[in-house]
């Protein structure tokens, strides 16, 4: 079964995704998806000038070799463009052999662990009692966790909160990077009182998450974490950086909260020390930053050791083709905690036709072969790229901090 044409086509109904799409000599094609936000070109490059070329000719079928011969072939290895790239192929490459094999994607990983793939939805208001009515907007659409953020007095603008009320929150909001600026103290202070409100208007059943998007160091992070252990949190998202895997430890070692992390990591060795110390519960990376589901299958089965569950990254800028992809492989993984749902324009569904549902509160995956999800590649054409960036975060004095 032999590659014999592969496209990259960018589009942006209503924001930027790349896709990659793979035609086998049968004419039986699969598609990965390749976005990553703010740095899409990057990918589209890599992929075009750089892997495409070396992919016509292959067989279809060996995705293990060709995910071996794409990482240590380029022999500069890991890092979120080359990961993406090859995310985007090995989607592709499994989304073809489960078509040719007439199956949807979760029996070939192994059939069927559960019926139904629990979702969280973000919840986000400028103050908590406009948080308060988004959650209560949730419960009535059938979500069983919520991922709760508000804005915090005193701080102009806050990760997660759209710019205007009633929009959608867009991280990507403006051509080039828009600057924010960031204050821990009025932050911590403000996070203890949003939870309280929460649960005691929803009581203890709703699932609460909350993402700290990597502002915090190890010792302000064990604040928190403390500070919340009343309000018992499915999990504490990116509450410091990572690149320094040792830095979980010491929040580990004093909290109970749960600690979830990895939305940016593309590798297993990102996540390796973290997981085999049982410094974390949660394991982020989605498939298209991870390098596709064959790494993520390794990552998810070293995680098992270590009780540590999945929960993929799942907002609006990996496009329908992850969310489908992850959706088979949530299915299917044992040790599953939970996937992000942050729902795509009609916009963006139009252009990426698909088959899961979102029903009570969980994912549905679909029967179709393959991963279920597809792109109408006229449509697609009708969107031209538009730059957009992510923004950037500075300390009351103006020192650059982390987004
Ligand atoms: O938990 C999340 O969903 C993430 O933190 C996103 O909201 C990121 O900010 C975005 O994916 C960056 O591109
Ligand atoms: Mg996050």
């Amino acid at each position: 079964m032999k590659i014999i044409d592969a496209r990259v086509i960018v589009t942006s109904p209503g924001r930027n995704f790349v896709t990659l799409k793979l035609i086998t000599e049968s004419g039986t094609y699969g598609i990965g998806d390749a976005t990553l936000n703010g740095r899409e070109m990057a990918v589209a490059a890599y992929l075009e000038e750089h892997v495409v070329p070396a992919l016509i000719g292959r067989d279809a079928s060996r995705i293990e070799d060709t995910w071996q011969y794409l990482y240590r072939g380029a022999y500069w290895r890991r890092g979120p463009v080359t990961m993406s790239a090859i995310g985007a192929v090995d989607m592709a490459l499994w989304d073809i052999k489960a078509k040719a094999a007439g199956m949807p994607l979760y029996q070939l990983l192994g059939g069927k662990s559960r019926e139904r793939v629990m979702t969280y939805a973000h919840c986000t208001g400028k103050d908590i009692d406009n948080c308060l009515e988004e959650v209560a907007r949730h419960v009535e659409l059938g979500y069983r966790a919520v991922r709760v953020q508000a804005g915090v007095p005193g701080i102009k603008t806050i990760y997660g909160v759209a710019k205007r009320e009633g929009e959608r929150y867009e991280p990507a909001d403006s051509e080039l990077p828009a600057e924010h600026v960031w204050s821990t103290k009025k932050y911590l202070n403000h996070v203890p009182q949003l939870f309280a409100a929460v649960r005691e208007r929803f009581g203890h059943e709703l699932h609460l998450l909350h993402d700290v998007h990597h502002r915090l160091t190890p010792i302000e992070a064990a604040r928190l974490g403390k500070a919340v252990e009343p309000y018992h949190l499915f999990w504490l998202e990116d509450c410091v950086p990572a690149e320094n895997q040792e830095s979980l430890r010491l929040i580990r070692e004093h909290t109970t909260t749960p600690l979830a992390i990895g939305e940016v990591f593309n590798s297993i060795h990102d996540c390796r020390e973290m997981i085999q110390n049982q410094w974390i519960d949660y394991i982020r990376t989605p498939l298209t930053h991870g390098g596709g589901i064959t790494q993520l299958r390794r990552i998810a089965d070293l995680a098992s050791l270590y009780h540590v569950r999945t929960g993929f990254h799942g907002p609006t800028d990996l496009s329908p083709v992850c969310l489908g992809a992850a959706i088979h492989f949530d299915t299917w993984v044992p040790n599953f905690g939970i996937q992000e749902h942050m729902p795509h324009d009609p916009l963006t569904d139009s252009v990426f036709p698909h088959d899961y549902r979102f029903e009570d509160g969980h994912f549905l995956v679909g029967e179709t072969p393959g991963h279920g999800v597809d792109i109408d590649e006229e449509a697609a054409a009708r969107y031209p790229f538009k730059r957009a960036s992510l923004p950037v975060n500075r300390l009351e004095d103006g020192t650059l901090w982390h987004w």
